[in-house]
């Protein structure tokens, strides 16, 4: 009766239908289901996101999302609702609860390469235990800890470090190149137009360390995915680089590749599109020559490449493991080693920097001089491994300037109740559940001071009872999560982990390093800002290196002008550089 009587007003006042209709359906989703009877509405959060996906989807965009999300969390809590269908968590319990448990990944991981899902953009938990059960023993440290691998991790940091000598301390082979930034819009060389700037010496000259890290973590990297033999040698062919600076245009498009992919053929540039078409057909060439080498071999070294195939899987499923891999692994790893030569070189870590030298001093003897020798000290990487101011130095690296600050969004698949307020909630299936690293490592309650960059934090403090200490400890490492947790964790965090030490102990054993003062005005000691910003919104005039080196807001982040001038010094006698 009800209905029929709806449908005669229908058709005789459709307009007015049509408005009542519309005003009811904006009622019940804009007001009675998110303030009264979603099963959220006990979660505190700004009320317009607790209506509408689009805010917080343009607070991504924009790239303003992990510090709103970050003063979110300061404002309401452990938890808030960011979205009607998402919450953000910032404790440990739900670190636990969302990644060691297992959550499935969201839509966020929508990506492939190849065609082809891979181990990070699996949705189903069961096939990504099965892919990871084939890859992870190549990934254990035991296995990092090996002789084959050592020789990798060995062979690329001496390079690295015959790079920098000639480079910039002997400026023998200087890297003017980099100095004009043909593709880096906020790089010196691109904004002055030329190379010039950089000023020719005789010695200690300039160097771009972000695009010579990454060099060396793509190095690294592909020797371990195809095998040493079919590495690439970026550290040798500076020209070869330039695909690293694609990769990085790539990444430049995350938010459409994660949230809206079908709009990313309309947002991307020409010149983004020519460096995904170049990215693809390296990929292709370096693969295919790897894998024919693997298949006609009777023995090759070990590696991933090898262990897919040997597991029996094929083409394009292959390219898409190794193509993801060598994406995650170099950029992360040279946006560390970044932030690590920065850290080391401002004004105001002058005592960390000799804190970190004499702790190889005190194992390892005084450095060589000169050009004698280049390779690290030592044949064991487990003794480097073990050094406790440099492993403290890169847990607060890792803390401070997680390359991955971003959150890393999970899907509610089975009863899950969270405490809130007083209230039990039954958080819905399908709800989109995440814990943000760069909110996790800056709780003040665990952190003391937390955007200041104090590596001895991590270390036993004068007057603390060795109790305490290690309460103080296991608090801080249960909020930590540069690497995520659980299943899904990064695959290759311990070679990521070994390769910055080793490189990071035989950098700063020889060398020295400053702020290239060419490239910007360097914050003395008395005018530091003491803290690490997020966000273009604090860059400034782009003056300083505080300004230039701050974190993008994004998934991965990266320094914010896609650079790093610094001059290599070799470790004179009491700091006698700096
Ligand atoms: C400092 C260096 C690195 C950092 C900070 C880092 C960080 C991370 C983080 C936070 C995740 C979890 C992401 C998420 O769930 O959304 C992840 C996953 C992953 N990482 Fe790394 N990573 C680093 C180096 C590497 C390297 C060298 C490799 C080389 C193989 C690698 C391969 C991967 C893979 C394959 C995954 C996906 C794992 C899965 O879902 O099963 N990463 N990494």
């Amino acid at each position: 009766m009800l209905v029929q009587n709806l449908l005669n007003y229908a058709l005789e006042y459709p307009l007015q239908f049509l408005g009542i209709l519309t005003a009811c359906l904006v009622t019940y989703f804009y007001l009675l289901y998110p303030f009264f009877l979603s099963p959220l509405r006990h979660i505190p959060g700004p009320a317009l996101y607790r209506v509408s996906y689009l805010p917080i989807l343009h607070k991504a965009r924009t790239e303003l999302r992990n510090e709103l999300l970050h003063n979110l969390h300061k404002q309401y809590g452990p938890i808030v609702v960011i979205s009607p269908s998402e919450l953000s968590f910032n404790d440990h319990k739900y670190l636990k609860d969302i990644y060691i448990r297992n959550f499935p990944k969201s839509h966020f991981y929508n990506f492939g390469n190849f065609g082809q899902t891979n181990a990070f953009s699996m949705k189903d938990n069961v096939a990504h235990i099965e892919r990871r059960k084939r890859m992870n023993p190549l990934y254990t440290k035991s296995y990092v800890f090996s002789q084959e691998s050592q020789t990798i991790l060995y062979e690329k940091v001496t390079k690295l470090t015959e790079d920098i000598y000639r480079t910039s301390i002997t400026a023998e082979t200087p890297d003017y190149t980099s100095a004009a930034s043909p593709f880096n819009k906020l790089g010196k060389g691109y904004i002055l137009g030329s190379g010039n700037w950089l000023q020719p010496k005789a010695r200690n000259l300039g160097m771009e360390m972000y695009g010579t890290f990454s060099a060396l973590a793509m190095d690294v990297v592909t020797s371990f995915e195809l095998g040493p033999n079919c590495s690439t040698d970026f550290l040798s062919n500076k020209q070869d680089r330039q695909i690293v600076e694609a990769h990085r245009q790539q990444s430049s498009m995350w938010f459409y590749v994660t949230s809206i992919p079908s709009l990313w053929n309309i947002a991307a540039s020409p010149a983004i599109k020519n460096a995904s078409v170049a990215i693809k057909q390296w990929q292709y060439n370096l693969f295919r020559k790897a894998e024919t080498m693997v298949l006609s071999e009777k023995s090759s070294p070990p590696s991933t490449l090898k262990t897919l195939l040997d597991f029996g899987l094929a083409g394009n499923d292959v390219y898409s493991e190794l193509a993801d891999h060598i994406f995650a692994g170099h950029e992360t790893t040279g946006i560390s080693l970044s932030y690590v030569a920065w850290e080391l070189s401002r004004p105001v870590n002058l005592e960390i920097k000799a804190r970190l030298h004499q702790e190889m001093v005190d194992v390892f003897g005084e450095p060589p001089k000169g050009d004698s020798s280049f390779s690290p000290p030592l044949d064991s990487l487990e003794v480097i491994d073990q050094l406790p101011y440099l492993e403290a130095f890169m847990q607060e690296i890792l803390r401070v300037h997680a390359a991955i600050p971003g959150s890393e969004p999970r899907l509610v698949d089975r009863k899950y109740v969270a405490h809130v307020g007083g209230f039990e909630v039954e958080i819905p299936r399908q709800t989109i559940v995440s814990v943000q690293p760069w909110s996790m490592h800056r709780n003040s309650e665990v952190f003391a001071q937390p955007d200041k960059f104090m590596p001895e934090r991590w270390l036993n403090q004068a007057g603390e009872t060795l109790e305490a200490y290690k309460t103080r400890l296991h608090l801080q490492k249960k909020f930590m999560c540069p690497f995520g947790q659980g299943p899904k964790m990064c695959l290759g965090m311990n070679i990521a982990v070994l390769e910055m030490k080793l490189c990071v102990a035989n950098l700063y054993w020889r060398f020295d390093s400053k702020i290239c003062g060419d490239w910007c005005e360097v914050v003395s000691r008395e005018n530091s800002k003491g803290e690490a910003l997020m966000g273009v919104k604090h860059c400034g005039d782009l003056m300083t290196d505080e300004e230039k080196m701050i974190m993008v807001d994004a998934y991965t982040s990266r320094p914010l002008v896609d650079e790093l001038w610094i001059e290599w010094y070799e470790w004179e006698k009491a700091g006698g550089n700096s």
